[in-house]
């Protein structure tokens, strides 16, 4: 495959204000098949809008979004919410992400024993294996996922990260992905951007967590050179990524 061919998709000095606030500053990123990369950041720092703007689901005022033609793209969004009185089971949710084998997809994020479980029912943890399955199910060439770990426990994390790299691995597809974790996507992650608005210093992980910006933002923690911060979320999305509601929450 040529270097050319690898690449999925591409912003270039992408920048947006919305209500007058800018909310991002010329960025520019370059997603590649089989690679990983992690956008770090604070509250606010306009993460999920830039994953908005690469899904085309939110216009930037300036720069350009290219994405490869015919380009498959399997999103995770940060939360949805679920009317509770549909009556929809994992496996029929998780069907109407794709024409993948669902039983298999189920099998593959280890949640087989949820297929016939209400979805309003499972955790938090256990449904963001869901959406993971559900974004599977496309065959994506392009996985992008919004804090894929949110609302699962530090072992569940650790094991979902690895669960995201070993589908990379099978798949060959492109991973983008919001976390809060880098302590804990470190060693699966190919790149780093640290964003607060515009890109404050990106690289390999081990660079990006030693650099002053970055320890500016999240801390320094001597022991590791890593930093481990918590944020509160006041909105969900829907499967879009819209706002739909408010809502408290606390995650680190
Ligand atoms: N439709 C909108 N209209 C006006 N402001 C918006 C809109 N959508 C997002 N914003 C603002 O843009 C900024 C960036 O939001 P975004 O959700 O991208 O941040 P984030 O980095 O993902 O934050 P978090 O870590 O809290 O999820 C926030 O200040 C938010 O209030």
């Amino acid at each position: 495959m040529k270097d050319s061919d690898k690449i999925l998709a591409t912003l270039k000095h992408v920048s947006l204000a919305l209500e007058k606030r800018q909310i991002l500053q010329d960025i520019s990123i370059t997603l590649e098949a089989g690679k990983v990369l992690t956008i770090i950041g604070p509250n606010g720092a306009g993460k999920s809008t830039l994953l908005r703007i690469l899904l085309g689901l939110q216009k930037p005022d300036a720069g350009e979004v290219t994405r490869k033609p015919g380009l498959r793209i399997g999103y995770v969004p940060q939360s949805i919410s679920i009317e509770s009185t549909l009556p929809l089971t994992v496996a029929r949710f998780v069907a109407l992400g794709g024409k993948g084998n669902v039983k298999e997809v189920l099998a593959e994020l280890r949640i087989a024993h949820l297929a016939k479980s209400a979805i309003q029912s499972i955790s938090g943890g256990e449904f963001q294996r869901v959406l993971l399955a559900r974004a599977i199910m496309r065959k994506p060439d392009l996985l992008v996922l919004d804090e894929p770990a949110q609302g699962v426990d530090v072992m569940g994390q650790g094991e979902l990260y690895d669960r995201i790299s070993t589908l990379r691995q099978r798949y060959g597809f492109g991973v983008i992905m919001v976390s809060h974790d880098l302590h804990l996507v470190m060693e699966k992650t190919d790149q780093v951007i640290c964003l607060n608005q515009h890109i404050c210093c990106h690289g390999v992980p081990d660079d990006v967590s030693r650099h002053p910006e970055y320890k500016r933002l999240f801390g320094d923690m001597p022991d590791s050179g890593l930093a481990v911060y918590t944020h509160n979320h006041d909105h969900a999305h829907d499967l879009q990524g819209n706002v739909v509601h408010s809502k408290d929450c606390d995650h680190g």
